[in-house]
């Protein structure tokens, strides 16, 4: 895989039609095999603190609210350079966990980049009009460009889901590619907003036009759609991946996002990311969990997996 280089980017393709227009999902297949992975393996205790810190490490810590604050995003960052309780970490055998970036607003990165310095956690900016992308081109372009000139590292673009309800894919892979190209060194995150785009046929085909134009990661949901990221949803799109893998040799990223909420949810996902991809995409290069409320219930967690007890959650560090 061409995935070892820390600053790896995905050169993309020519618009390849051929390679999506035939794909047909069997979307009740998809439901089952979803539905049967909570009971497809069964972790041991001492795996799962393994695994919810493996999640902790791959998490986008997010806030993405109208009221949000320096102050607010500062308390974020905070938590980013040290998402775990110091103390049960070393009792675990480990030490300097982060999470894997910060995700907030563009008038935000400055205050994040601020609060992270010498941290070694990237910031991720939403762009391009988020959450609903419905913003002329070139005020989009020039959000993207002003949440790197506040110092962003990653960059979470929405996709115009218009092209994708009306099947224009070559709309879809212009837009992509305008925006790739602005995103400069800066990692880009294509979000296809899944909830709004009817069958996962669509998901499956607008995740490949968002990989041919260059995305490093495709990402499910903003957040704020009614239905966020679901399991048969991404294994809709972990398929995507695989196939553009199996077709150019290039690796893609994944971010499930909005509503992961519980440690449980955590196991659910990387299991499905080793059963599909195999255990090389478990980790924060090719592998994000983007979500605003997650800590809290993995420090629970690993709190009950050191001391045997629940702690009172104004104990834990997770805000
Ligand atoms: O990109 C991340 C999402 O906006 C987070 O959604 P959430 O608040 O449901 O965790």
């Amino acid at each position: 895989m061409k995935d070892e280089a820390p600053g790896r980017r995905n050169p993309g393709t020519a618009l390849h039609r051929e390679w999506f227009e035939t794909i047909r999902v069997n979307t009740p297949a998809s439901e089952r095999r979803a539905a049967s992975l909570p009971q497809r393996r069964s972790l041991k205790k001492e795996w799962q603190a393994a695994w919810l810190l493996n999640a902790v490490r791959c998490i986008d810590l997010t806030t993405l609210s109208g009221d949000d604050t320096s102050d607010r995003v500062a308390r974020l960052c905070a938590k980013a350079r040290q998402p775990i309780d110091a103390v049960q970490l070393s009792a675990l055998g480990i030490d300097g966990l982060t999470t894997g970036a910060v995700c907030v607003y563009p008038t935000m990165v400055s205050a994040a980049k601020r609060s992270l310095d010498g941290s070694g956690v990237p910031v991720a900016s939403v762009a391009t009009g988020f959450p609903a992308g419905l913003m002329p081109l070139d005020l989009r372009l020039a959000e993207i460009r002003y949440a790197l000139d506040q110092g962003a590292d990653e960059i979470d673009i929405v996709i115009s889901r218009a092209h994708v309800l009306q099947g224009d894919w070559s709309a879809l892979y212009d837009e992509l590619c305008a925006m790739r190209e602005a995103c400069g060194g800066a990692l880009m995150k294509s979000i296809l907003a899944t909830g709004e785009l009817k069958t996962l046929e669509n998901v499956a085909k607008a995740s490949h036009v968002a990989m041919q134009a260059g995305s490093d990661f495709i990402k499910t949901s903003t957040g704020k759609e009614p239905v966020n990221a679901t399991l048969p949803v991404s294994l809709t799109m972990l398929r995507a991946i695989r196939d553009y893998r199996d077709q150019t040799g290039f690796a893609v990223g994944f971010k499930p996002a909005g509503g992961l909420r519980t440690a449980k949810d955590a196991l659910n996902w990387q299991v499905l990311m080793v059963e599909e991809l195999g255990r090389d995409w478990l980790r924060p290069n090719l592998f994000r969990i983007g979500a605003s409320s997650l800590l809290g219930d993995i420090e629970r967690q690993i709190s009950h997996h050191v001391t045997g007890r629940y702690a009172a959650s104004h104990r834990l560090a997770a805000g």
